[in-house]
């Protein structure tokens, strides 16, 4: 049996520390489309492949004329020729080698016979005035994008700027995600007394791919030691990082932390915090195998605060953060002294227009929970607690405009 022993737990940062120290991940990269490119990381850095404009181009709308022409000011232009003494040259437009500067049309006029009239002389006009000269927009060798860079919109226009259709990027880590639990049945079926809807695959689907990563859903796997070590074998053929959900505390069919235990070259069971405090770590032939807890609650901070900089570390990318408001709590919380405590809140605004943080009402339904949850703060391990009237940076679990949206509608705690 798999006990929690506080002794043997860590922090929630030193376990992170511990695993990233360990896993040497081995990233493969592959070509994709540009269409296909937004969110991915690049493996290599890019860089443009020509210049552009590729001569010059027009800033405006206007004319090209010749500088020397306006050496000693505007000239009498009256009788000037199209294509001969000026041509049209609109933005972005190239014009004729014979001109080296624009006018735009806001100075220029023609009368009724089409003469063409300076109306308002273009102060100091030069040489290359009103002319994007060559490599403006982009210089042959110029740096697009660094190695490891998550590719947005602006990135991905940027490569095509800079000549490219394609571009190299890491493969997503795959992640293999086993439920475990003679209960559990398959979402969509109808649960007889003594089971449970198997949901998680669909918390992880979610976040994992948000993060990055691809996912695998394996079927669920019963309470048995043998058939669950024959998913983790066929889970760590095929994934870069291995979730086995569920039988991570002490129940007698709690297998998986003892599987863990004894296959990995590295195990640790339980941090610091909760909820999730049984979570169990291991890594496996070279890959991180992750004991999940089974409650969904427990189930999405061990992904929260583990899987994602797991993935994070396999792409060579910056953790990534939610969004965080400054926010007072309405009420006192407590807490075990010993442990990290992850407080689900939600958040209102007072009269000064200062956000407010209230812990969320226990006991509440899980489906309550997951409406209700704006955001979670973390009270640190040697407090007992925290006082009403507290400041703390609240990490939003869904968007502030609409949470700000849910007051208007006057919905109260939903
Ligand atoms: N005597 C003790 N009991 C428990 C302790 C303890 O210290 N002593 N720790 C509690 C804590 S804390 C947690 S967290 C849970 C951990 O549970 P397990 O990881 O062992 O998970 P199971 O026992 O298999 O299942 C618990 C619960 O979660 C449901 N579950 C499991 N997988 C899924 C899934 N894929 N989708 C949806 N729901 C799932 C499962 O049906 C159970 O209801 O242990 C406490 N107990
Ligand atoms: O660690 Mo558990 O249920 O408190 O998540």
């Amino acid at each position: 049996m798999m006990k929690f022993v506080y002794e043997q737990s860590v922090t929630r940062a030193d376990a992170l520390r511990e695993m990233r120290e360990r896993w040497e991940p081995a990233p493969r990269s592959r070509v994709v489309g540009l269409s296909d490119a937004c969110g991915r990381v690049t493996s290599e850095e890019v860089r443009a492949l020509h210049s552009l404009p590729v001569k010059r181009s027009s800033k405006r709308d206007g004319i090209a004329v010749r500088s020397a022409d306006f050496a000693a000011g505007a000239p009498d232009t009256s009788s000037w020729t199209r294509d001969v003494d000026f041509a049209q040259a609109d933005t972005g437009d190239d014009f004729p080698d014979a001109f080296d500067a624009v006018i735009a049309v806001e100075h220029i006029a023609y009368d009724e016979h089409g003469g063409l009239h300076i109306v308002e002389e273009p102060p100091d006009l030069q040489s290359g005035s009103g002319v994007n000269p060559c490599g403006s927009i982009v210089r042959a060798g110029d740096v697009l994008v660094a190695a490891h860079t998550r590719l947005t919109p602006e990135l991905v226009a940027s490569l095509a700027v800079g000549g490219h259709a394609q571009v190299r990027v890491l493969e997503r880590p795959r992640v293999a995600f086993i439920p475990t639990g003679s209960e559990l049945v398959p979402f969509g079926a109808y649960p007889q007394r003594g089971q449970n809807i198997e949901a998680n695959s669909l918390l992880v689907s979610g976040m994992v791919r948000a993060w990055g990563a691809e996912v695998t859903c394996y079927p669920v796997v019963r309470d048995d030691e043998e058939a669950l070590e024959a998913a983790l074998d066929r889970a760590l053929e095929a994934a870069d990082i291995v979730l086995i959900n569920g039988g991570s505390s002490r129940g007698e069919e709690d297998f998986n932390a003892r599987l863990l235990e004894r296959r990995g070259s590295y195990f640790r069971h339980g941090v610091r915090a909760v909820p999730g405090r049984p979570v169990g770590m291991a890594l496996i032939e070279g890959r991180p195998v992750i004991n999940v807890p089974g409650p969904v609650l427990a189930a999405f901070l061990s992904l929260d605060w583990l899987v994602r900089g797991l993935v994070a570390q396999f792409l060579g990318v910056p953790v990534p953060r939610r969004r965080t408001v400054r926010a007072r709590l309405s009420e006192p919380v407590a807490k075990p002294e010993a442990f990290e405590r992850l407080v689900r809140v939600s958040i209102s605004g007072d009269a000064t227009g200062e956000y407010v943080c209230t812990p969320l009402p226990q006991p509440m339904t899980l489906s309550q929970t997951l409406r209700s949850s704006d955001g979670m703060l973390t009270l640190p391990i040697g407090s007992t607690g925290a006082q009403a009237g507290e400041e703390f940076s609240v990490e939003l679990l869904r968007p502030l405009e609409l949470i700000e949206a849910s007051w208007e509608e006057g919905e109260g705690l939903r």
